[in-house]
């Protein structure tokens, strides 16, 4: 790679936010530049969805890029929402997903509410070429929503090892355990390498 920036293609402003704060710092900082392009994104698995969505991005953009897609999954059903998080959000909001979750719990107990924040990090070196997948991973509950609701399900997800949300806690400690952050950590491993090829 000639220089020491990436391609990033989101339309999500919080997501480049946070990407450029974790890459930024570190031994070797890595350079975020954004693309927002419009791309469709397939149903499928995590990694299906991610694939199609960094193949259609390098097209798209003409060269290498890295996308992300980020699903939030319940115990209780299984894995869903999943990548479908977007949706539900958008149109049951914090209190839907808490009720969503409310006949596997007793009211008051975190027991029933056991979630997973998984972040799923492609990169495409171009147009045609094979697709690579980074994971990061982090476990909490759904809670009744608490602090500001500028990004996404933030105020709902509670890491386990907090008794803060994602959006009560300072964004620089949520950058050291996120889901995000687990993920960023293996692709810089691997576009760091990328540079020394
Ligand atoms: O352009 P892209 O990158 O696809 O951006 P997007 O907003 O469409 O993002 P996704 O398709 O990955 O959908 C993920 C949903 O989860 C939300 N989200 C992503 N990361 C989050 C985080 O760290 N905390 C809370 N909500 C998050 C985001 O706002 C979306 O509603
Ligand atoms: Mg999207």
């Amino acid at each position: 790679m000639p220089d020491k920036s990436i391609v990033f293609v989101t339309g999500n402003a919080n997501k480049l936010r946070e990407v450029k704060a974790i890459l930024s710092i570190g031994d070797v900082p890595i350079d975020v530049v954004n693309q927002e392009v419009d791309i469709p994104e397939i149903q499928g698995s995590t990694q299906e969805v991610a694939r199609a969505k960094c193949a259609a991005a390098a097209q798209a953009v003409g060269g290498p890029c890295i996308t992300e897609d980020t699903a939030l999954c319940f115990k209780a059903l299984n894995g869903l929402p999943g990548p479908y998080i977007k949706y539900f959000m958008q149109d049951v909001g914090h209190a839907g997903l808490n009720r969503m979750l409310d006949g596997f719990t007793k009211p008051g107990s975190l027991e029933g509410r056991e979630a997973w924040a998984l972040c799923t990090f492609a990169y495409s070196p171009g147009p045609g070429q094979e697709v690579l997948i980074f994971e990061g991973k982090t476990d909490g509950h759904v809670v009744p929503a608490r602090g500001p609701t500028t990004f996404g399900w933030d105020a709902t997800f509670q890491p386990d090892g907090f008794t803060e949300t994602y959006a009560e806690m300072d964004p620089k400690v949520k950058n050291t355990i996120s889901h995000r952050y687990r993920a960023l950590e293996k692709l810089r491993v691997h576009l760091q390498a990328l540079r020394k090829e």
